[in-house]
């Protein structure tokens, strides 16, 4: 358990988590114990223990997260609950992101993609997971508001940015701290969603977008979503949005950039769809985005290998028992995702980049980077979509080459590659290559 208080934290924060935990997991067995942070926690770095905590006895559990993290979203937030509030809110976010929904999308998403990509082009270096921040919040506006006018969305994202600033800053509630600066941020972001929520009911205009499905709720009794409620939530998901699918693009970039005959096959996929769509003068079809298999599968393994949730936290709430052990009340539980996905045992040389692997489904409860069970990300059918239309559109039109030749990674929390990624990008027929 290590020293008391701060017990195994400093070996944890200090390398890359994988290496302690899989150091753990060799020494003792699947399931162990440790000290993180104050809390005393169980680690799970089998399919089964995952399962048993996130899916088939997820009442026993509920959701944990620092306090300074809850204020900064909103308590009201779904993330943190559990039972009824939990799902009538989950089943609002899932229906605004179902399948029905999000092809609705695709014009919008690529208008986004393609601003994205021209003006990386235009500029010498840039930071691709700051720009991929940039392109994750727009989609994210876009799902939660629709099409919002510029001065609402530029406000939102001024604001949110300071927001973005305070989640992992230290928690002083003093003015001048990043902290400090945050919650005020926060204050106004809830100032500028009740403005668009007055218009919005000023219209009379039902959209079927996020904020369209709160407003429009009533639960059983006839009561109505608070506006808290609403711009918790709203926040939530802009925040759940963000840096998990900025991550995985930016290590979709770099396992690309690595691997030049696989980049080869990706675009000639991809120039087919374009080929056949006029050049990209006709917009990418639900069709079209459902049938990139190789691509797709570049997706798979890119979430297998950055795991980006590397890990979640949940608390007992009761004593429980599990095969033998006794995880006692309170105490937090951590199903590893990250060790599961680079376990030799259900992914052959976890270490290699290989998309053909997911030619052939995963064992089950063995790839979870959207989690699983009560709180699985209702997002991931968003995020994928979106990462389709953007690798459609990169490799299509543009080149990039990496910058620098470091290998490192930085974890912000979420691991991203040493600095963001510094890269180049051009328009393909200005330099090498014409119709
Ligand atoms: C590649 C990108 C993404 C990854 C890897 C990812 C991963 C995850 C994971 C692992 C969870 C479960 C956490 C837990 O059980 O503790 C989760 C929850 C969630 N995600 Fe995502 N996510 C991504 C993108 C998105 C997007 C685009 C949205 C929304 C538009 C979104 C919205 C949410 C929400 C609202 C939850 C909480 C669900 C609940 O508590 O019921 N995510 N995500």
């Amino acid at each position: 358990m290590g020293w008391p208080y701060l017990g195994e934290t400093l070996q944890l924060y200090s390398q890359d988590p994988n290496i302690f935990f899989s150091a753990k997991q060799k020494r003792y067995g699947e399931i162990f114990k440790t000290h993180i942070l104050g809390y005393p926690c169980v680690m799970l770095t089998s399919p089964e223990a995952t399962r048993f905590v996130l899916v088939s006895h997820a009442q026993l559990f509920k959701p944990s997260y620092p306090k300074s993290k809850e204020k900064m979203i909103g308590p009201h937030a779904l993330f943190f609950h559990q039972g009824n509030y939990h799902s009538q809110l989950r089943k609002l976010v899932q229906s605004s992101l179902n399948l029905n929904s999000l092809h609705k999308l695709i014009p919008d998403m690529e208008a986004i993609a393609i601003s994205a990509l021209d003006s990386w082009a235009g500029r010498e270096v840039i930071n691709t997971f700051h720009e991929m921040k940039k392109l994750s919040f727009d989609v994210g506006i876009l799902s939660v508001f629709g099409l919002l006018d510029e001065s609402h969305r530029e406000n939102l994202k001024e604001n949110y940015c300071i927001v973005d600033k305070g989640y992992n800053s230290f928690p002083t509630n003093i003015p001048g701290t990043t902290y400090h600066r945050a919650l005020l941020a926060r204050k106004r972001l809830k100032q500028i969603m009740s403005e668009i929520i007055y218009e919005r009911e000023e219209k009379k205009i039902m959209e079927k977008d996020l904020l369209g499905y709160f407003l429009n709720f009533k639960d059983e009794k006839g009561r109505v979503l608070s506006k808290d409620q609403i711009s918790d939530n709203i926040i939530g998901v802009l925040f759940a949005a963000q840096d998990t699918t900025a991550s995985v693009l930016t290590w979709i970039l770099k396992y690309l950039h690595n691997d030049q005959k696989l980049l080869e096959a990706v675009t000639a996929e991809q120039k087919a769809i374009y080929e056949a769509n006029e050049g990209g003068r006709r917009p990418l079809t639900w069709a079209q985005t459902r049938n990139m298999p190789l691509t797709y599968r570049v997706i798979l393994e890119s979430l297998r290998m950055a795991s980006v949730i590397s890990f979640t936290f949940r608390e007992a709430v009761v004593d429980v028992e599990y095969n033998g052990y006794l995880i006692p009340k309170g105490w937090k539980v951590m199903p590893l995702f990250r060790n599961i996905h680079h376990n030799p045992e259900f992914f052959s040389d976890p270490l290699d980049f290989d998309p053909s692997r997911f030619e052939v489904a995963p064992k089950p409860n063995t790839f979870m980077p959207f989690g699983n069970g009560a709180h699985a990300c209702p997002g991931n059918e968003l995020a994928k979509l979106e990462i389709l239309v953007l690798i459609h559109h990169l490799v299509t039109k543009f080149r990039w080459e990496v910058v620098g030749s470091q290998s490192g990674i930085e974890y912000g929390p979420f691991p991203v590659p040493q600095h963001g990624l510094p890269a180049r990008f051009w328009k393909e027929s200005n330099h090498h290559y014409r119709h």
